[in-house]
């Protein structure tokens, strides 16, 4: 399978502080990648790295083979489609503009739509599912309403790659399960869809393979049974959980919510005499 997008050892800086320590994900055709993680740990942050948003203090990031440092905008607009956790929603805009505007990566400057590109708008619509607010100002959308528009526009873009930040976060059950066969048939069609997710279950049913980022390191990649064992959720997130698959292909993720089994991230913060953490991770000696 090709590969479209490498990265190796990148390090970002913002604000004055290192970010991302080191970052390693590579992605093919027709591969859908899972970033997974807790909160903070530096998923937006390596994306947006590799996606060419931000730019690397260390390490490579190579677009079909060829560095993202000698890349222009328009030819990174034509590689990869980047559809943001936090959108700039401007006033004014309609849907079907802001799709449109998404279009025109596929343009040369100054050049009209044409009615192909008029029909990749509105295909783009439909399969997000946006055709029903294509009239409606961006700023009256819900959020759920919003992140199924920013996929639109990321499809208009007409991309071999698109990157997702977290594009179900306000997305109800429904509009969830619509978003995971749109995103899994995106894949299956041949683009590689590279994800920021905090749905386990939902990474692990849709995603050919997953890689955990912890305190801005990415620290495992594979197969999501292969890597989301309950000894990583227990490292990880701090959690006594396992994930189920059922051969339906239903997953699920069991948690034992009020349980204090999880490790202490602080060895000497445990409670002493407290009960073993599960598979003995971060048991004390
Ligand atoms: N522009 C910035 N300046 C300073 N710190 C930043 C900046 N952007 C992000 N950070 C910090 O970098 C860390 C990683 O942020 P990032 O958004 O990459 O994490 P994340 O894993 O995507 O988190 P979440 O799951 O909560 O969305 C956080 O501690 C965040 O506060």
């Amino acid at each position: 399978m090709t590969v479209l997008l490498e990265a190796e050892g990148v390090a970002v800086r913002l604000g004055g502080r290192e970010i991302v320590h080191h970052g390693d994900l590579a992605l093919r055709a027709g591969e859908l990648l899972a970033i997974v993680g807790p909160n903070g740990a530096g998923k937006s942050t390596l994306v947006r790295a590799a996606g060419g948003m931000l730019r690397p203090s260390a390490g490579t990031v190579r677009w079909g083979g060829e560095d993202l440092r000698g890349l222009g905008p328009r030819r990174l607009a034509r590689l990869r489609a980047f559809v943001p956790q936090r959108p700039h929603v401007p006033a004014g805009v309609t849907v079907r503009d802001a799709v449109t505007i998404g279009r025109s990566a596929q343009l040369r400057p100054l050049q009209r739509p044409t009615a192909a590109d008029r029909a990749a708008v509105d295909e783009a619509l439909e399969r997000a599912q946006a055709a029903v607010f294509a009239d409606r100002e961006l700023t009256t959308l819900s959020g759920g309403e919003l992140q199924r528009v920013q996929l639109a526009v990321g499809l208009a873009q007409g991309a071999p790659t698109l990157i997702a930040d977290e594009p179900t976060s306000a997305l109800d059950l429904g509009a969830t399960a619509t978003m995971a066969r749109l995103l899994r048939g995106l894949a299956d069609d041949g683009l590689g869809v590279l994800l920021v997710v905090h749905d386990l279950a939902l990474a692990s049913a849709i995603a050919d393979a997953v890689v955990v980022v912890e305190a801005g390191r990415t620290v495992a990649t594979g197969r999501p049974d292969a890597v989301l064992t309950a000894d990583r959720l227990a490292r990880t997130w701090q959690v006594d959980a396992a994930l189920t698959a059922d051969p339906g292909g239903r997953t699920a993720l069991h948690v034992d919510w009020l349980g204090d089994r999880a490790p202490s991230p602080d060895p000497d913060a445990a409670a002493p005499g407290g009960p073993p953490p599960p598979n003995g991770e971060g048991a004390r000696p």
